[in-house]
């Protein structure tokens, strides 16, 4: 195996990390039991997975594996970071004596045979977002509830004020939030704010902060990779310091805005700069336990170093959207794998490989190439290029919940018409290598798609025209 990068957290010894003091002293006797049974199986599953122990953990706050309430995470970290934000970075830094299993860890229960890893539903009826809630807002509520209540604002004690920063102008907004350009006074720093969109629904009520907001904030904290967006800190402003914002690093622009400005694809040589930095990220958040499940061109922002990095962690393994959306705008399905459209039960890092392969090929072609307009039309657009799978090519097919759908025959996988290998009228081609990587990722059968380890090592990224050096990828005026 090639050595990991450097920026990769080193890994923690197996027994820093079963030994670590737990919170799981600080539950009721119920979620006790559950938790250790849990644990008992982390254990297992490390002690039998040797590859497993050797891959770096991020650390993840105990806020992000609701067994710890915020008060007394303040608490005991009142110490160190009396009149520190718990949001700062730097006060995330692993400690020997935080180290914990995280609860990706816990949560994921194989790995399958294929090298994906898959994580089991928390709930019955796996159809509905709100159920994954539901099983967060559980854990939560088992808290004390006199610490959790407040726990939303409390948690920002310490934090900055926005005050402290020029809003320049309004980037975007998407559906948890409003993202603006903004300058530091202090540093003069051009950043971006993220605002987070408090709802007032049941959770928000009684925790005072959107779960996808703070699973967000979590995640994105605990990353540290050139082609993850890094959040710097989070601001507090408005109304009794009820706004909540994240300050990222900012970049001009992203995918989904330059693919719809350029006139022409991207060449091979610059699909592969881009590919390679996307996959280098996700390589890393695969690592760690950590799906991303919102790929898309929008949230893969650009810079006009030549940089890519992967934003909006919003669905990141939470698989499932716990508040409705405040804007008519839906998750897009365009990139959404078979599995999750077909009603499956476990998710798996698998799906994150099938948004790489709807993204290359968007690259490639410059436009989407399942742009379904409901989940069964984009279904019907898949097998229509892939194929109309059955159990000889998709054992477990028939039994996904929505396979019950009469889908029109295709037996044939039409995906090299779409990208020959030749063309006679000057169009973009792809290779075998580029046509296999591209067919690989967009594998109907999640246990048979690429891993993110096999995309990155495929042929195609060392065969001619090799990947464009950062340094010499397009650049584009900004636009905001
Ligand atoms: N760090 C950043 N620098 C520059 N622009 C950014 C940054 N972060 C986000 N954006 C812009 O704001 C848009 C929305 O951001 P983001 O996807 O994080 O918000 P969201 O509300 O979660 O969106 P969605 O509706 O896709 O869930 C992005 O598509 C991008 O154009």
């Amino acid at each position: 195996m090639s050595p990991e990068p450097s920026y990769l957290v080193p890994v923690q010894p197996l027994e820093a990390m079963l030994s670590a003091k737990h919170p799981l002293d600080d539950l009721e006797e119920g979620q006790l039991e559950e938790e250790q049974v849990m644990q008992e199986h982390v254990k297992e599953g490390l002690l039998e997975e040797k590859p497993v122990m050797q891959e770096p953990c991020i650390k993840t706050s105990r806020w992000g594996t609701g067994l710890t309430s915020p008060k007394e995470e303040l608490i005991s970290h009142a110490d160190n970071v009396s009149k520190t934000s718990r949001w700062n970075r730097s006060s995330l830094t692993p400690e020997c004596e935080e180290v914990m299993v995280s609860e990706e860890q816990q949560c994921y229960s194989s790995e399958s045979g294929s090298g994906h890893r898959t994580v089991e539903k928390l709930s019955a009826d796996e159809n509905s977002d709100r159920e994954y809630c539901s099983s967060d807002h559980d854990e939560l509520e088992n808290e004390d509830p006199d610490s959790s209540t407040q726990g939303g604002m409390d948690m920002m004690l310490g934090s900055r004020s926005v005050n402290e920063f020029q809003k320049l102008n309004k980037i975007n907004e998407g559906t948890y939030g409003i993202v603006y350009k903004a300058r530091d006074e202090k540093t003069k720093e051009i950043v971006a704010l993220k605002k987070i969109k408090m709802k007032e629904d049941r959770f928000e009520e009684e925790y005072g902060f959107p779960l996808t907001s703070l699973r967000e904030i979590n995640i994105l904290l605990s990353c540290n990779h050139p082609a993850i967006v890094n959040v710097k800190e989070v601001v507090v402003g408005g109304k009794n310091d009820s706004d909540v914002y994240m300050v990222m690093e900012h970049l001009e622009h992203d995918l989904r805005g330059v693919m719809d400005r350029r006139k022409e694809p991207f060449s091979t040589s610059e699909v592969k700069c881009l590919m390679m930095q996307l996959l280098d990220g996700l390589k890393y958040l695969h690592t760690n336990w950590i799906i991303h499940r919102d790929l898309k061109p929008s949230n893969l922002l650009m810079n006009n170093c030549g940089e890519l990095k992967i934003c909006d962690f919003g669905m990141a393994r939470q698989y499932g959207s716990p508040i409705k959306p405040y804007t008519q705008m839906v998750i897009t399905q365009w990139y959404r794998p078979p599995e999750l459209l077909l009603g499956a039960k476990e998710y798996s890092t698998a799906v994150d490989m099938w948004s790489v392969g709807c993204i290359m090929a968007e690259l490639l072609s410059q436009k989407p190439l399942f742009p379904g307009k409901s989940e069964l039309d984009q279904l019907q657009k898949i097998f229509a290029v892939l194929g109309t799978p059955n159990e000889a090519v998709w054992p477990g097919f028939s039994s996904f919940p929505n396979a019950k759908a009469k889908f029109p025959t295709q037996p044939y996988n039409m995906l090299r018409k779409k990208f020959p290998a030749i063309s006679f009228v000057g169009g973009q081609i792809l290779s075998e290598r580029g046509f296999d990587l591209l067919n690989s990722l967009l594998t109907l059968d999640p246990e048979k798609r690429l891993t993110v380890e096999e995309a990155l090592n495929h042929g195609w990224f060392h065969e001619v025209p090799l990947p464009k050096s950062k340094d010499f990828m397009p650049t584009y005026p900004p636009k905001r």
